[in-house]
């Protein structure tokens, strides 16, 4: 048993799989807005539902009921806890967190304990940020993917997390409440029951994400009065992956000026991506389904070099005319102003940046990613009932049937 009596915690590594904790990347480089904290960017389960992505809960499920079943066996609370929060979180360079413990608030005292699952790599993928208890053993936690931190919410587990120095260190957040009235799964069965249903749900236009308020995405949180200044976190990522918005729908040239209250709503309509001199031929519907194609491809991208693709497309992609151009990067200064910020929020480690590389993208990848996108998103036809299901579980005595359900 690690840690006392005195410091109830407990560290276990490799509990998730490196698959798991790229696929949580990718929902979260997708769908995060910004976050509570400075220089902090989150992602809720209520937020993938309330942008109709609540296929995307899918993965949450079952690594929610491993961690609970573990912090109930450790600390000795079988059927007790409740999941009070989940969320993805990432810490972009400036943040960090003095020394607390998880309660301190009177709104957080139903918080009993956390877990904090880190999903990508110290040194490798940031810098900074390691993780101290004040007291008792471990006193420092090195963030390494798929290890988890659980201890007591209480002050037996003061800790802190140093400066983010450079790069993005990503993890999934977990709270647990004995009192059943914080328990997250109400809240979101009934967030999911407020859907509009389709039945069946075999329309594929019903999966696309939709737009939320463009707020929750303008970076720094207070500058979204007017968008004059601070920059898109969803154009920020696009960049730093080598990719452009292009409106094509959009038929006037506006100032800058002029752009800067009109542009920011064009993000809920149909875009397309640009790349380097070239544009995509394929229309998205909306700013945060184009984020998630790229997000995906990115993330898939090693293994779809590798797969046989019968068909090439030659037409995916049209040289950008110098009008075109021009206008991109008028846009461009509106929704990102400076692009050093988002490089340096998104961009990774310094001179570990993407966004050379991508630049002689594989096209022919990106169209085969096209399709597996679409598959992965509907690869379960009926998520929303299933997900109705998984979170209706009025008997807690009985064992979760999330694995055989999903
Ligand atoms: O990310 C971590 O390592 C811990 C974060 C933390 O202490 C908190 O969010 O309260
Ligand atoms: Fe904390």
């Amino acid at each position: 048993m690690e840690g006392s009596q005195q410091h109830p915690r407990l560290i276990l590594r490799n509990f998730l799989s490196l698959d798991v904790c790229k696929e949580l990347e990718f929902i979260h480089k997708s769908c995060c807005t910004v976050g509570y904290r400075q220089n902090v960017f989150s992602t809720t389960l209520s937020h993938l539902i309330a942008t109709n992505s609540s296929h995307l809960i899918i993965p949450f499920v079952p690594i929610r009921e491993r961690l609970k079943e573990k912090v109930e066996e450790y600390f000795g609370c079988e059927y007790e806890l409740f999941v009070e929060f989940t969320g993805l979180i990432s810490w972009c360079r400036g943040a960090s967190i003095g020394w607390h413990s998880d309660d301190n608030r009177d709104y957080l005292k139903q918080r009993d304990f956390a877990a904090v699952c880190y999903l990508n790599n110290y040194e490798v993928d940031f810098k900074g940020g390691l993780f101290h208890f004040q007291d008792g053993e471990p006193s420092t936690i090195v963030p390494m993917a798929g290890d988890v931190a659980m201890y007591t919410a209480d002050n037996k587990n003061i800790h802190s997390v140093d400066e983010i120095l450079d790069g993005e260190r990503i993890t999934l957040t977990l709270w647990f409440s004995r009192d059943a009235s914080h328990d997250e799964d109400a809240k979101l069965i009934s967030l999911l029951s407020d859907l509009p249903s389709h039945s069946p749900k075999s329309d594929f236009a019903s999966y696309l994400p939709v737009a939320a308020s463009n707020k929750m995405y303008w970076f720094p949180p207070e500058e979204e009065s007017d968008f004059q200044s601070g920059f898109d976190i969803r154009c920020a990522r696009l960049h730093v992956l080598g990719f452009d918005l292009y409106f094509s729908d959009e038929e006037s040239s506006l100032s800058a000026l002029d752009s800067s209250y009109y542009l920011p709503e064009l993000l809920k309509e149909s875009l397309q991506l640009a790349c380097g001199d070239k544009l995509l031929v394929w229309k998205f519907v909306n700013i945060m389904h184009a984020v998630q194609m790229v997000q995906f491809w990115h993330w898939k991208a090693s293994e779809l070099k590798t797969t046989e693709i019968k068909e090439l497309s030659t037409d995916v992609m049209i040289p950008l005319s110098k009008t075109q151009q021009l206008k991109i990067n008028s846009q461009k200064l509106v929704l990102l102003k400076d692009p050093q910020p988002a490089k340096t929020f998104f961009g990774g480690v310094t001179g570990r940046n993407n966004l050379q590389r991508l630049f002689d993208l594989d096209w022919v990848s990106f169209s085969a990613g096209v399709s597996e996108w679409e598959a992965y998103t509907r690869r379960s036809p009926c998520s929303h009932l299933k997900l109705r299901h998984v979170f209706d579980q009025p008997d807690k005595t009985k064992p979760s049937q999330l694995e055989t359900d999903l």
